[in-house]
């Protein structure tokens, strides 16, 4: 049975439906993607999943203990410096504070922040710079769920690159499970297990992809041709709010001229 169980969960904000009979599973060690244009109610099921809010509806059960978010505001303690950010999470569970510093400087440099840098307040971090600290402060308590909320939207492609590979490496070796939230269907391709594409109004899952190939397997190459192909689906491409591919607009077409008036 998968850890993480969500079953015919529904979300309102007031009178809005904003999530409708959503289904899902995650595994240990299984990373999901969800993926969808912008207002379609990712956000709100990360938080619905992360426990800040409370579903109109439906149900929501959990076997992780030690989950971790990532948000898409990187949400730093302005009073503290990048380092004492990083280690909240480990002040939190008690550890001693050379435990903690040594631990916050580790993933710190994991994630390209300089000694120097770990000293700046967040202030005086650029918007990438804080959401590594905020990455390396999920990751710092040795999460089983990691939760995801476009953590790499701020960053440049190098350093996207990076984290990438420190992400996959993290999920191999210690059996995190991902739930990221993306507009980036090609990040989806790189990192993830299975892919679920959310519409919207009121959002909902309108298709699931799994890629079976290792992430440590996937080249450039295959990435950019999968998210090709993955683009000329029409789940995908009405997700996104572009036209459905020609032979199922022609379907469509025909569809409407049998239909009597
Ligand atoms: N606290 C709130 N109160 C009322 N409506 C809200 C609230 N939070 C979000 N919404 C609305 O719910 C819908 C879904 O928002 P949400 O942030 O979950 O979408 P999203 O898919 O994550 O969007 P984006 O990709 O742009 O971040 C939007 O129409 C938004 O305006």
């Amino acid at each position: 049975m998968s850890e993480l169980r969500i079953r015919h969960l529904d979300h309102r904000y007031g009178l809005t439906e904003v999530l409708a009979d959503i289904n899902l599973d995650l595994h240990k060690a299984e990373t999901l993607a969800l993926v969808g244009p912008s207002g379609c109610g990712k956000s709100t099921l990360l938080h619905l999943v992360a426990g800040l809010l409370t579903p109109t509806q439906g149900l929501i059960q959990s076997q992780f203990l030690t989950p971790a978010c990532v948000f898409q505001q990187p949400r730093l303690l302005p009073w503290k410096n990048a380092l004492d950010n990083i280690c909240l999470g480990l002040k939190a569970k008690g550890d001693a504070k050379t435990v903690r510093h040594q631990q916050g400087l580790l993933w710190g440099r994991q994630l390209g922040l300089s000694a120097a840098d770990l000293g700046k307040y967040p202030h005086e971090l650029s918007g990438g710079m804080q959401s590594r600290v905020a990455l390396a402060r999920a990751l710092a308590i040795k999460p089983d769920l990691l939760l995801l909320d476009e953590p790499f939207s701020a960053l440049d492609i190098g350093l996207k690159a990076q984290l990438y590979s420190l992400l996959s490496t993290q999920v191999q070796q210690s059996g995190t499970a991902v739930l990221m939230i993306t507009h980036d269907l090609m990040e989806a391709v790189r990192l993830a297990d299975r892919i679920v594409m959310m519409a919207a109004a009121p959002g909902r899952l309108v298709k699931e992809i799994t890629l079976d190939l290792p992430t440590a397997q996937r080249s450039d190459a295959w990435v950019y041709e999968h998210t090709a192909l993955f683009m000329q689906m029409d789940e995908i491409r009405l997700g996104f709010g572009l036209q459905a591919s020609l032979m199922a607009a022609a379907a469509i077409s025909a569809d409407d001229v049998a239909r009597p008036s």
